[in-house]
């Protein structure tokens, strides 16, 4: 089974609240205590926006089932969900069948070493990209082994892109690549062990 690449951020419903989140999320790291923002008045804002969902929402165990309808792409993991507010969403491409690619630009959430990305942001990135472009070739599994390069720096506030590719499946094992290069240039290496398989969905 082949899985869709895009899932569609659609301008209504919680993906325009999640946004919304985003936008927050992104300028509290670049407002911090030197902004002229009254942080008090902020946090009793924020706090009643989070009242008002944790009231509403619906039990945890149908809201499992319901992010986890289908059997293809979801829409709230921490890459490329529109649901989700920590992914910054990655939005994937074909380039041939075997092979994805996204590109995208990170801000001050996502900083490990001065203006570049957090080592551990790339990993999350290659790690996910890796995942799809396994069922995008058609063979899904769990992450067993990640091994990372990090070359050089990942800049922030400049596009980077975020590639992977399914190698070889041998038995239950998937072997797949992928790198993060930022001006054609490397930034990030990754090669990963994958094994077929994954827990059930909840229904
Ligand atoms: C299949 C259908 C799916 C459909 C989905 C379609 C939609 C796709 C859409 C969107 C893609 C989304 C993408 C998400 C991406 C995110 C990925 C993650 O973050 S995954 C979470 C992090 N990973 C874990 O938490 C794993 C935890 N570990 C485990 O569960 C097990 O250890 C597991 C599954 C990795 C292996 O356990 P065992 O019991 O199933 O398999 P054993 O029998 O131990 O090993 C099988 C073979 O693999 C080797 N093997 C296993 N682990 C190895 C390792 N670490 N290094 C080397 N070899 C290893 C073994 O030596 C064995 O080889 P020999 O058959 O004997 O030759």
């Amino acid at each position: 089974m082949t899985i869709d690449l895009h899932a569609e951020t659609r301008p209504t419903g919680v993906d325009a609240a999640v946004a919304a989140a985003r936008r927050v999320i992104d300028a509290l790291v670049r407002a911090g205590d030197i902004s002229g923002a009254d942080m008090a008045d902020v946090a009793d804002r924020l706090n009643a926006v989070a009242d008002d969902l944790e009231d509403t929402a619906p039990p945890l165990d149908e809201r499992l089932v319901d992010m986890w309808r289908g059997d293809g792409n979801t829409r709230h993991d921490p890459v490329t969900g529109p649901e989700n507010p920590i992914a910054p969403p990655l939005r994937y491409e074909a380039v041939d069948t075997r092979t994805i690619e996204a590109t995208t630009t990170l801000g001050l959430p996502h900083q490990g070493p001065p203006s570049s990305v957090h080592g551990g942001v790339s990993a999350l990135l290659l790690d996910h990209t890796l995942g799809v472009a396994n069922g995008w070739a058609g063979t899904s599994g769990m992450t067993a082994e990640l091994t990372l390069r990090y070359h050089r720096l990942t800049p922030l506030f400049e596009p980077i892109t975020v590639a992977a590719r399914q190698v070889s499946v041998d038995g239950r094992k998937i072997r797949t690549t992928g790198e993060i290069t930022a001006n054609g240039e490397p930034c990030v290496t990754a090669e990963g062990l994958f094994i077929a398989t994954y827990p059930p969905r909840p229904r």
